[in-house]
């Protein structure tokens, strides 16, 4: 496990004395909203790890705001989050878990680059039982440079934990004033301030600019998969493969090679590998790894196989409404949490849940 530090800042240090106010905790694991810009008109150098802004002085440097409750802060990893690996995602989890246990913690929020803040809100949207508030927030600007959207990002963010709406909803993303499911929410524009969507369902709620919070739309499953994995501190290796015209099996068999007990394969379309891909993906299931179709497309429903011959093999398994990305987290918890034959009906089961 990398996480490296968990350090609490004393609420007191971020000078607020407001005793019987209900309370948060910021967590910061890195990405561009726990940095500093050098350069106040340069919204794309910034630096990890030393010149990086920790969680405390962000929350020191935040304006007061209405509703504003007592905040805390937690550093566990100062990392860009495509360099976040699954020891991060549990060693948060446990984080998240334990301050929940707290009697005198209301709501958790995770600061989180956004580049793959849709893979771990999914991962502990699959891990956590449902409760107090979990919301990941993330920037597209680095605070300190003009027009970002770091501080006000916070601040929804903050609201939103905060809202007794937010209860029971598994875990909830923001960013730009609106808040996404964790199993809907997805990067959409490297640029926008509006980076992140939910192609197939949209957002499930608003935060306003004044501090109202709306939210609708039903939780998903509480599927607690924590309580299953023990004292794991990695998880299974799991890849994903994408298909295209003229792909074969080179990319299956390398993932087998370097141990992989799971191989989701990005298809096209509904899920459709290629020929040669599907010979691939046979000899490895053959081979006791767990084999998944799901699709490379935003926007996709992969099926049962119906035994038809378009059908690539009645046993692999489909990922449903899940992309290849969520897939890949569902099987390798799955994986964590059993034998092999117990992944295989714990995957399917989560795949046709979420
Ligand atoms: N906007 C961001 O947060 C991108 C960032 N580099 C990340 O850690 O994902």
């Amino acid at each position: 496990m990398s996480i490296i530090e968990a350090s609490v800042a004393g609420a007191g240090a971020l000078g607020h004395d407001r005793d019987g106010l209900r309370r948060c905790v910021v967590v910061g694991t890195g990405g561009t909203i726990g940095t500093r810009g050098s350069d106040p008109l340069d919204r794309n150098e910034y630096m990890y790890g030393g010149t990086s802004v920790d969680t405390t002085s962000t929350l020191d440097n935040l304006p007061d705001f209405p509703g504003r409750p007592e905040l805390e802060a937690i550093a566990i990893t100062d990392k860009p989050s495509h360099d976040l690996d699954a020891g991060d995602q549990l060693g948060l989890a446990r984080v998240v878990e334990q301050l929940r246990a707290r009697r005198d913690v209301d709501a958790v929020v995770v600061q989180h680059g956004t580049n793959t803040v849709e893979e771990t809100a999914f991962t502990l949207d699959l891990l956590l039982p449902h409760g107090k508030p979990v919301v990941l927030v993330g920037s597209m600007r680095p605070s300190g440079v003009v027009g970002t959207d770091a501080d006000s990002n916070l601040i929804d963010a903050i609201r939103l934990a905060m809202s007794p709406a937010a209860a029971n909803r598994g875990v909830l993303v923001s960013l730009g004033g609106r808040v996404f499911a964790a199993r809907d929410v997805t990067k959409i524009d490297s640029r926008s301030l509006a980076g992140f969507g939910a192609p197939v369902l949209g957002p499930i709620g608003l935060v306003e600019p004044d501090g109202e919070v709306f939210l609708s739309g039903a939780a998903p499953p509480d599927v607690a998969m924590l309580g299953r994995i023990g004292d794991a501190t990695e998880l299974p290796r799991v890849d994903i493969v994408v298909s295209h015209c003229t792909a074969d099996g080179t990319l299956i068999e390398a993932a087998c090679a370097a141990g992989a007990r799971g191989v989701v394969c990005a298809g096209t379309g509904a899920g459709f590998p290629t020929a040669r891909q599907v010979a691939a993906l046979r000899a490895a299931a053959a081979n006791g790894v767990l084999v998944c179709r799901s699709s490379r497309i935003a926007s996709a429903y992969v099926t049962p196989p119906s035994r038809t011959s378009t059908d690539p093999d009645p046993d692999f398994l489909w990922s449903a409404h899940l992309n290849a990305y969520q897939a890949r987290i569902a099987l390798s918890i799955a994986l964590a949490a059993g034998s092999t034959a117990d992944a295989r009906r714990t995957a399917q089961e989560l795949f046709a849940r979420f």
